[in-house]
């Protein structure tokens, strides 16, 4: 037994379909082979096939058998329990055996055949009776060899075919020689029913049994078709009967494997222990290593929500008065302001938009901040406040301060304490991780009852609001296209941050940050400013804030806190509409309509009324801006939240603004600039000009009533001396009748009466030469 074992085990890596040529000798060996097989697992997976002939002659009572169990039992169900087979899997092998047998096929019924097996077996059981008469277990036990019997039928039917023939033509049937040609290449009409063939040499080709599974039977192999040639010329053997073989896999297994025995045909499989188990090993770690992280961030996260890290000492930050250029001074009349030299001009426009100085007047010169002591931009003063307590109430909605060396902005929050709990906290822990160059950051919160503010970054140039309120400051579609791109890119990112949704865009919450980039500011804290909301009076002001919320949000009565995130952001598109027709409108939000906000509020919050559209801002506002900047904006104050684009939609139908935009706002502002200079530039070149020719004259009528001496040191700034000569004349003269001769000349004449040429020429020899145009004939003396 063990040693088939091996040998099953060897041929199995070499072969896959076996034809295993005579077991006639003993069959069970192929019962040992087959269950073997089986037991290697090679049969059940339908890779492995066999096909044996067994002969008749040895195993007939196998063959013939009619109890198919027996057939099972020939096959060595004796020993059945020495096989490790379940009988799904025994059902399984039969399915890849294939037998062939040289014995008779079996008859079929009222057929001659039939009929000659009943005789035999009646004959059988005569010759036994006496001594075993009605004892039919000794006749059962007794098989015929019917392989026998169908030969003699066949070879006396064959005979007497030859023989007949060759009479019939006159042929001498007792020369061998010539009954020899009536034996060979003829076909035999067995009395089993078939026909077999004798070919030329006098063999005959027969027919073969074949022996396969029966899937409506128990464990057996059957006849179930008859392998013959198929004709005297043909020595091609064909299956007579129908049969289909149930492959396991659905079709005949491969003569090799895939991989070939050796797995030669595949990459060769590699010691995989060592790198499973340093896989296996790392992956380990890995996870215990996420896991420890995971643990960690969420200890440290829970700390820092214990800690209150985020609250500020007010005595930390040193309030500062401040002062807003870009919503109070006009371009202009920042130039005419500061000295009109182009450096001044320019150096304003870069660093001075907004204006701090201590509470005591000094100024403070700290990021952009001014440059005077006097408070030339109309400082927002604080009250003349002493204590510290009376300069932080006196902060209105807004301050500046200065923390930790940087100027900070204080927004005020109207809540005279705040209860720090969870949920708040948790708010606050998102406000800290927010961080993008288009959102105001984060830095902390001073909670100092009566006074709660948020501590934000400072962004340099104020809010949007402002700049669009500034008539005089110019902006144009770079700077438009580069602000929305900023404000759309700030909300993108609020969206998909820990925070969510802005929730209160508007234009007073873009803010401009020292290098002209839009970045919102007033988002998260949903909780909290929903308190504030409840406990705040309402005004105007309220009203007018509400001109940007989204129409179901007005209706929306339980406050901000309470609303799904995808809500908010679905308002947060409808709002970002009203900043973009404010920007490219810049009439304001709701563009020239004179309504108070009050009533635009209510007519929004009555949505659409039948027959009615909803109540909007005149587009024709912003007609002159680009077409998809219009589009966007119808979209996205559609009435039904869900008809809104998503901001991504937004983003991409705005590409084609930023496209082309080669240039920043920086350099925008410096092309500004530019304009400027030289506008200035040849103000002062044609003032230049004038000057010089008005100092010309006055040097001239300098010269010519003063001494050049003394006219030259007065110029200069340099008092006139005295001076001193030794010898002098002074020279009194009068010419008599100068009166009289003005009244009878005409003032022009009179002017041009000559002058006495120069001092040294003798006066009274030179009078006489001196002609006067009018009275030619008038000889002038001197006294
Ligand atoms: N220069 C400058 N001005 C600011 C800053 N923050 C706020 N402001 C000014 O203060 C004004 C009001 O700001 P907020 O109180 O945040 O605006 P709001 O409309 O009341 O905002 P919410 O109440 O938060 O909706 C803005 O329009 C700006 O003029 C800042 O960081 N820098």
């Amino acid at each position: 037994m063990s040693d088939i074992s091996s040998k099953v085990e060897k041929d199995a890596q070499k072969a896959r379909v076996f034809i295993i040529c005579d077991w006639s000798p003993n069959a069970n060996l192929l019962r040992n082979y087959l269950f073997k097989l089986g037991e290697l697992g090679k049969m059940q997976t339908g890779e492995y096939f066999i096909m044996g002939f067994l002969s008749y002659a040895n195993n007939f009572k196998w063959l013939e058998a009619t109890d198919e169990d027996k057939r099972l039992l020939y096959l060595g169900a004796n020993d059945l329990n020495d096989y490790n087979l379940t009988d799904t899997q025994l059902h399984t092998i039969y399915k890849n055996v294939l037998i062939f047998s040289d014995g008779p096929p079996a008859a079929a019924p009222n057929s001659t055949w039939a009929k000659v097996q009943e005789q035999v077996l009646a004959g059988k059981e005569k010759q036994f009776c006496p001594p075993f008469c009605g004892n039919r277990t000794i006749g059962k036990l007794i098989k015929p060899r019917w392989d026998r019997i169908k030969l003699l039928f066949d070879g006396i039917q064959y005979l007497a075919e030859a023989t007949n023939d060759a009479l019939s033509v006159g042929a001498n049937i007792y020369e061998s020689s010539v009954f020899y040609e009536y034996l060979i290449s003829r076909s035999i009409s067995s009395i089993s029913g078939v026909t077999e063939y004798v070919d030329g040499f006098g063999a005959v080709a027969g027919s073969m049994q074949v022996y396969y599974h029966s899937a409506h039977t128990s464990y057996s192999l059957r006849q179930s078709a008859r392998l013959g040639q198929s004709s005297i010329l043909d020595t091609i053997w064909v299956l007579s009967d129908e049969m289909s073989i149930d492959f396991i896999n659905g079709s005949a297994p491969g003569d090799t494997p895939v991989c070939g025995f050796y797995g030669e045909k595949c990459p060769p499989p590699a010691d995989n222990t060592f790198v499973i188990s340093i896989s296996v090993g790392v992956a380990l770690f890995i996870g215990l290593a996420i896991a420890a992280a995971f643990l960690y961030k969420r200890y440290r996260y829970e700390r820092k929500l214990h800690s209150l890290s985020f609250i500020i000492d007010r005595n930390r930050i040193m309030l500062k008065k401040h002062t807003n250029l870009m919503s109070q001074l006009s371009l202009r009349s920042l130039v005419s302001l500061h000295d009109s030299s182009l450096i001044g001009v320019s150096q304003a426009l870069r660093d001075s938009h907004f204006f701090i100085e201590d509470h005591n007047g000094s100024s403070s010169v700290k990021g952009s901040t001014a440059r005077a002591s006097s408070n030339p931009f109309g400082l927002i003063p604080f009250a003349a406040a002493s204590s510290e307590d009376e300069k932080w109430n006196s902060v209105t909605d807004f301050g500046v301060g200065l923390y930790e060396g940087r100027t900070v902005a204080l927004k005020r929050i109207y809540l005279s304490d705040v209860d720090l709990r969870r949920s708040l906290r948790l708010e606050i822990a998102k406000l800290q991780e927010s961080s993008n160059s288009n959102v105001i950051g984060f830095v902390g919160m001073v909670i100092s009852s009566p006074n709660v503010f948020l501590v934000n970054e400072l962004a340099q140039r104020g809010s949007l609001k402002d700049i669009l309120d500034n008539d005089e400051m110019p902006l144009d579609d770079v700077f438009r296209s580069q602000m929305t791109k900023d404000i759309v890119a700030g909300l993108v990112y609020l969206h998909s941050s820990a925070v969510g949704c802005h929730g209160r865009l508007k234009s007073t919450n873009c803010l401009i940050d020292g290098r002209w980039m839009v970045r919102l500011s007033s988002f998260g804290l949903r909780e909290l400013r929903s308190e504030e909301n409840t406990w705040q009076e309402e005004g105007v002001q309220e009203s007018r804030d509400l001109l940007w919320t989204a129409p179901e949000l007005l209706r929306w009565s339980t406050g901000l806190a309470q609303c799904d995130i995808l809500v908010v952001q679905k308002a947060d598109v409808y709002s970002l509409a009203i900043v973009l027709y404010e920007l490219f409108g810049r009439l304001g939000p709701w563009g020239d309509d004179p309504s108070e906000p009050r009533e635009i509020i209510s007519l929004v919050k009555r949505g659409i009324s039948t027959g009615k559209k909803a109540f909007r801002p005149d587009i024709a506002v912003i007609r002159d801006s680009p077409q998809i900047v219009q589009d966007t904006v119808v979209a996205a104050w559609t009435e039904e939240p869900l008809d809104r684009p998503s901001l991504f939609q937004i983003k991409r139908k705005l590409r084609p603004l930023s496209v082309g935009l080669k240039r920043t706002i920086m350099d925008n502002m410096v092309s500004m600039i530019e304009k400027y200079t030289d506008k200035l530039e040849k103000d002062i070149a044609e003032r230049n000009e004038e000057l010089e020719r008005e100092k010309e004259k006055s040097d001239a009528l300098l010269k010519m009533m003063l001494p050049e001496v003394v006219a030259e040191s007065l110029k200069v700034g340099s008092n006139v001396s005295a001076e001193t000569f030794e010898s002098v004349t002074v020279f009194f003269s009068d010419c008599p009748g100068f009166v009289e001769m003005s009244a009878k000349s005409k003032p022009i004449e009179s002017s041009r009466v000559p002058v006495v040429p120069s001092s040294r020429v003798p006066v009274l020899a030179s009078s006489r030469l001196l002609v006067i145009p009018s009275f030619p004939l008038l000889v002038i003396t001197v006294r």
